[in-house]
């Protein structure tokens, strides 16, 4: 969609300084490459789902922050190859700051908890609900921006941590209308796959690396997965090794390869068994080959996803107890997850879940005369500080009034006319009884 361009004279004697339209007087309409507005509508259904996610953080006892969305770059730099750190949205500032539009939330969470320092006593349960940027190449035409709810425990080392999240995620999902037979929430430990880089005698370097390449089961190919891991430096039987228990879907085989005592197992039985008291065992299940791409990750991971496996992975979440000791701070055991604003909503459509996103006001008050005007001023002001909503409308014709009223589905129409206002009255029509009166202008509410 582009404006049409202004008649020529005024482009060529126009402020120069105010001219935006460009040379042919058209300036383009469009939000930057791979972002969004949000007209009205889109806002509504953002706003609703905003409001879900802060009723969930509500009810599981979390406390809101926020951070700037502009980080320094520092924070995201990381050796290990993920995608995100290598799509950073970053650039030099005026003051030749090595800056970046933060490509997640997790590392200013880990800032701030290390800022406030001592001056916080554990656990720590915080939310925050942020947009988040790539630089992607458009070749591939993918978003570069989205919102993402992010849960994160800090100070807790135990397995309850993960526990608490899942069941965040799972009220989640019960509150937007989606059952377990829609969604299913795959739980591993990254500590299956330090066990078997230990049976093979890798060297712990090269852990976070394979993690990362491993990630991509199932977004590439076997042989592709098995071409990187071998590049790493791991022998082929080392690379089979992982790959066979990395397809694993039973707990009971897991032991079974890893042997009895092993931490990841113990881990897992721990939150399975926790699963059964909070009362989601239907929504997760054990999947070795979840390992999530974040190279910070150490422990149990999670990922949501859609059974139909239409779509990519709802949210994702797991442990990290080393981060912080990244940023040079002592380490605090942390868990959290994030949950993007894009894949739920296709899943809602998919599920033809999506909320009515229609309109709703208390009044119109519409003032039949221009001398009216006043009087109706007085009335919208004394309703709105009553706490109704009240669209004060003039200069329109009545039949537009009524339309204007079905389409912003308002509850009443009062309308300011001389022959009432004389007598103090004005006139009120309740839009969904039909039903019409006069009433004290004083009195009404
Ligand atoms: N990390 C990240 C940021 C922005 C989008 Br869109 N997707 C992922």
């Amino acid at each position: 969609h582009r404006l049409f361009s202004a008649s020529s004279s005024t482009l060529t004697h126009g402020d120069a300084a105010l001219t935006h339209a460009d040379a042919d007087g058209i300036v383009d309409v469009n939000p930057p490459r791979g972002t969004r507005d949000f007209p009205p509508e889109d806002m509504r259904l953002r706003t609703w789902l905003f409001d879900q996610f802060r009723e969930v953080s509500r009810l599981m006892a979390f406390e809101e922050v926020d951070f700037p969305v502009l980080e320094s770059e520092a924070l995201f730099i990381r050796k290990a190859g993920e995608e995100i750190t290598q799509q950073l949205y970053n650039f030099e500032d005026k003051g030749g700051r090595r800056v970046v539009l933060r490509p997640e939330i997790t590392p200013s969470l880990a800032r701030l908890v290390i800022k406030q320092g001592k001056s916080v006593s554990l656990p720590l349960k915080w939310f925050t609900i942020g947009q988040c940027w790539r630089y992607e190449r458009m070749t591939r035409g993918r978003r570069r921006e989205h919102y993402q709810w992010n849960m994160d425990i800090f100070g807790v080392p135990k397995v309850r941590a993960e526990a608490e999240l899942i069941q965040a995620i799972v009220l989640l999902f019960q509150r937007l209308g989606i059952t377990s037979s829609d969604v299913g929430i795959r739980v591993s430990s990254r500590k299956v796959l330090q066990a078997v880089l230990n049976m093979y005698s890798i060297p712990e370097h090269l852990f976070t690396e394979v993690c990362v390449i491993v990630d991509k089961l199932g977004k590439m190919t076997r042989e592709e997965i098995e071409k990187e891991l071998i590049s790493t430096g791991l022998s082929s039987e080392a690379v089979q090794g992982i790959i066979d228990v990395l397809s694993l879907k039973s707990l009971v085989k897991l032991e079974e390869v890893l042997g009895s005592g092993v931490e990841a197992v113990a881990d897992l039985k721990k939150l399975f068994s926790f699963a059964d008291q909070y009362g989601y065992t239907d929504w997760i299940c054990f999947d070795a080959s979840v390992v999530r791409g974040l190279a910070y990750y150490t422990g149990i991971v999670f990922e949501a996803f859609d059974r139909e496996g239409k779509l990519r992975a709802i949210c994702g979440g797991g442990r990290y107890d080393r981060l912080l000791s990244t940023f040079g701070s002592e380490d605090i055991p942390a868990c959290g997850f994030g949950f993007g604003d894009a894949v739920i909503v296709e899943l809602l459509k998919e599920k033809d879940l999506l909320p009515d996103m229609s309109r709703q006001i208390d009044d119109i008050v519409f003032p039949l005369d221009e001398e009216l005007e006043g009087p109706a001023s007085s009335i919208a002001s004394s309703l709105r500080k009553k706490g109704r909503s009240v669209d004060l409308v003039e200069d329109k014709r009545l039949k537009w009034v009524f339309k204007h009223a079905e389409r912003i589905n308002a509850s009443r129409l009062i309308l300011v006319g001389n022959s009432e206002w004389e007598r103090g009255m004005v006139r009120v029509k309740v839009l969904s009884t039909r039903e019409e009166f006069e009433v004290k202008a004083g009195e009404l509410e």
